[in-house]
């Protein structure tokens, strides 16, 4: 487990600060969230990614202030909140249905929580337009998809310019295609405002496109915090590693591992490789030999299952239009990109 430490001016630091939170819920056997420690910078979004029941949304509650909090601290700029009640912490909420009003139009929507006074429809326009609805003020909600609904959830959790705004699977109704598309809309949303945020998801891709920093978390407790690259590149377990997309692993030291460490230029150590999908590419300049299990396709791309001695099996890209059948032995490609060195 890590926890972000908090140094000796960690209480004057701006932004969220939370430190060593427990929260439980009656009954339960073990705690939802178990002892965890997170700075976010003022102007940062972090990510909380973890599988389902890990105890995300319970730590976003329990900042919020709609959990009880059963040890531990939630700071806002150093000060605890601990007193402040949920509707004066500053902080926005976005969940995954938006909760629009529904009898009230987009603008009527964005502009609930602005100050009635001149110059709200010029606010209204701006965050329509920031979120990529310019001239939607008129529309019923009803008249909306499912992505636009949401785009108007964003517009009105930005109108008050919240001190911190805390999404809850903001994206997770909506099919794939449209949920690339809207984490990158909403990563720039967030920082074209600099709001400072924190975004739960169960999807490593959304976190990794959203945050500047991503926390993963696994049973109540809090396994890496690290910029998206940097986890990629040095996840620091194997748990860690095999929820990020890590499918195989083998010892660095391992005669198999021998073309893996070549293409890293990383000498052979008691440490393990850890390999994600497309680590080995059908066709290239061959290294290494596979047999081949199955084929399917993505977005164009062949996914080949391929069975490599000493490493089992794994699934290697190939070109578009390949054709392979069970049982074939093909050239396998090394892509240094797909691959992690995990420490011992
Ligand atoms: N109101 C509640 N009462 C009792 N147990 C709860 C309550 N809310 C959550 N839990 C339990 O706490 C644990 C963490 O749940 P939480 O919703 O925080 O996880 P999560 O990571 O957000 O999951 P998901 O991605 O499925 O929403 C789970 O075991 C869950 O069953």
């Amino acid at each position: 487990m890590v926890n972000e430490r908090q140094d000796v001016a960690g209480s004057r630091r701006g932004g969220l600060t939370v430190a060593d939170l427990v929260v439980r819920y009656p009954g339960a056997t073990a705690p939802a969230v178990d002892g965890v420690s997170l700075d976010v910078a003022p102007g940062s979004v972090v990510a909380l990614l973890g599988p389902s029941g890990c105890g995300k949304s319970s730590l976003l509650r329990a900042v919020a202030g709609l959990e009880p909090l059963a040890a531990g601290s939630v700071c806002w700029d150093g000060t605890s909140v601990a007193d402040v009640p949920v509707h004066r912490r500053g902080f926005g909420l976005m969940f995954q249905d938006g909760q629009l009003f529904a009898h009230r139009t987009v603008g009527g929507n964005v502009a609930y929580g602005l100050p009635a006074r001149s110059g709200t429809r010029g606010r209204v326009a701006e965050l329509l337009e920031l979120v990529g609805l310019a001239g939607y003020e008129d529309r019923g909600i009803a008249t909306l998809s499912g992505g636009e609904r949401q785009r108007v959830a964003l517009a009105r959790a930005l109108a008050p310019a919240p001190r911190l705004l805390l999404l809850d699977e903001p994206l997770s109704a909506l099919d794939r295609a449209l949920r690339e598309r809207l984490a990158v809309d909403l990563r720039a949303a967030l920082v074209a405002t600099g709001t400072t945020a924190v975004f739960v998801t169960h999807d490593q891709d959304e976190a990794f496109a959203v945050a500047d920093r991503v926390a993963v978390m696994s049973a109540g407790r809090l396994l890496q915090v690290d910029a998206p690259a940097e986890l990629w590149v040095r996840p620091a377990t194997r748990e860690v590693a095999s929820f990020l997309g890590y499918e195989a692993f083998v010892p660095l030291d391992s005669p198999a591992a021998a073309p893996l460490r070549d293409a890293l230029g990383v000498p052979p150590s008691g440490a393990t490789l850890a390999l994600a999908e497309g680590a080995f590419v059908v066709g290239r300049s061959g290294v290494a030999k596979g047999v081949v299990r199955g084929v399917s396709s993505r977005r164009g791309r062949s996914e080949v299952r391929v069975d490599v001695d000493g490493i089992g099996v794994v699934t290697a890209l190939g070109p578009v239009g390949g054709r392979w059948s069970a049982g074939d032995v093909v050239e396998l490609g090394v892509e240094p990109d797909a691959l992690a060195v995990l420490d011992a």
